[in-house]
Order: C-alpha cells, then structure tokens, then sequence
C-alpha cells in the first residue's frame, strides 16, 4: 500500500473522472437536452468542460453556451427535464472504467479499507452505473450531488461519511480529479488524492495542492 494510506480507514471516492469515463454519454444527453429545446448543440470536448458541478449546473452552463446569456427559470427546468430522461435512458452506453480502477478498489476492499462513494452526479444514478460495472458492493456507502443539503466543494458531505462510519477525517482520504474534490477534501481535514486525467474544468489539478497526485489509482495499492 501507498505510504499516505498509513492509519488511513476511510476512503472517499469521487466517481465522474475518477473512476469513470463519463463524459461520451453526459455529452450524448447534453446534446439531445438542447436539441428537444431547440437550441445548437456543443461537441463532447466543451461538455467535458462542464462536469463537475452536478446536473443543474451541467445544463446550465450549456444553456448558457447555446444562449450566449444566463438561461431562464423555465428553459432550465425543461432542459434538465430532457437531460435527466436521456442519460437515465443509456448512463453506460459509451462510459467506460479508467484503467487500473477495477484491480485498485479490490485490492483495497480487500485489505480492509472502508471505500464509500462521493459524487455530485444525482444519487439516482449511482447504483445504475456502479451496477454495471459489478463494484457497487465494494462501496460501504454512496451519496450523490443531490443526497444532502450541500455538495462538493462543500466538506459537508465527506464529514457526514466520516461521522456515518465513526471514523475521524485524519483516518480519512479523498480521492477525486477535480478542484471540488480536493477543496472538499481540505476543508473536512481528509488528506487529499488527486488523479489528473480527468474533468478539471480545463485547469491542472496541480493548482489545488492536493497531498498527493497519482497517474493511475493503482499507485494507491502498490
Ligand atoms: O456530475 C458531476 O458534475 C460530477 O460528478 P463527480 O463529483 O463524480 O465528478
Ligand atoms: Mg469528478
């Protein structure tokens, strides 16, 4: 095991970009959001661009790109509507598990670590996609964006884990790609992960000074 693991008990996992490549199918609901509104639809590197806020706020900045202002209370609802049905309709189509996940959390399931899920991505997508790649029973908890009353760059989801599984956040790592992850993490007191190829809002995570940036999840284990 990594040395930063040491008298660690709890890690926290953020799932979009961390463990999954999700963005092909976000950008493919996107898409089919803004085209049933009737608005141009951005290309996947743009959406790429704008995950890390949680649903609201993905369609939102789309909204917004399309629009070339803020959009409107009803056009947001509409569109997020669309997007919530299209991405409920095909989560896994073209997602895929970034390389070294799979071997990574069962070797640290396996040694005893405490492994909960941490996303802003809505809650009701959770078990669908971590379901699909058989890892959901590796996750003693999950919360979603959407499960409490904050999220992610908010600590108050790390701390409600931490609390949840009596374990104190010195006992306790985040792991994550971008600077929500990191931000979230500092301020629960959690030592803090970060993995660089994911969504970072274009921006090296580097610039968040986080404890520990790895190439590949498997650093963690060997
Ligand atoms: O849905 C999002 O915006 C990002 O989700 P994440 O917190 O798993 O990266
Ligand atoms: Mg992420």
């Amino acid at each position: 095991m990594h040395a930063i693991l040491q008298g660690k008990r709890l890690i926290a996992f953020d799932l979009d970009g961390t463990l999954i490549d999700s963005v092909p199918d976000l950008a493919v609901a996107v898409r089919h959001a803004l085209d049933d509104v009737g608005l141009p639809v951005p290309g996947e590197e743009r959406v790429r661009d704008w995950v890390g806020n949680g649903a609201q706020v993905l369609i939102e900045r789309a909204l917004t790109w399309a629009l070339s202002v803020a959009p409107g209370q009803a056009l947001q609802a509409t569109a997020y509507e669309a997007f919530m049905c299209h991405y409920a309709a095909a989560p896994n189509a073209l997602t895929q598990l970034y390389p070294g996940v799979r071997t990574a959390l069962h070797d640290l399931y396996k040694a005893g670590y405490s492994l909960v899920l941490i996303t802003n991505k809505p809650e009701r997508f959770i078990a669908p996609i971590l379901g699909h790649f058989d890892l959901l029973p590796l996750f003693t908890h999950c919360l979603g964006g959407d499960s409490l009353a904050e999220k992610k760059p908010s600590p108050l989801p790390l701390l409600y884990m931490a609390q949840r599984l009596d374990t104190p956040p010195s006992a306790s790592v985040m792991v994550g790609d971008s600077r929500h992850d990191i931000a979230a993490g500092k301020a629960a007191g959690f030592t803090t992960v970060a993995l660089p190829y994911g969504y970072n809002h274009g921006e090296p995570i580097e610039h968040s000074q986080p404890d520990l940036i790895i190439s590949s999840l498997l650093a963690l284990t060997e």
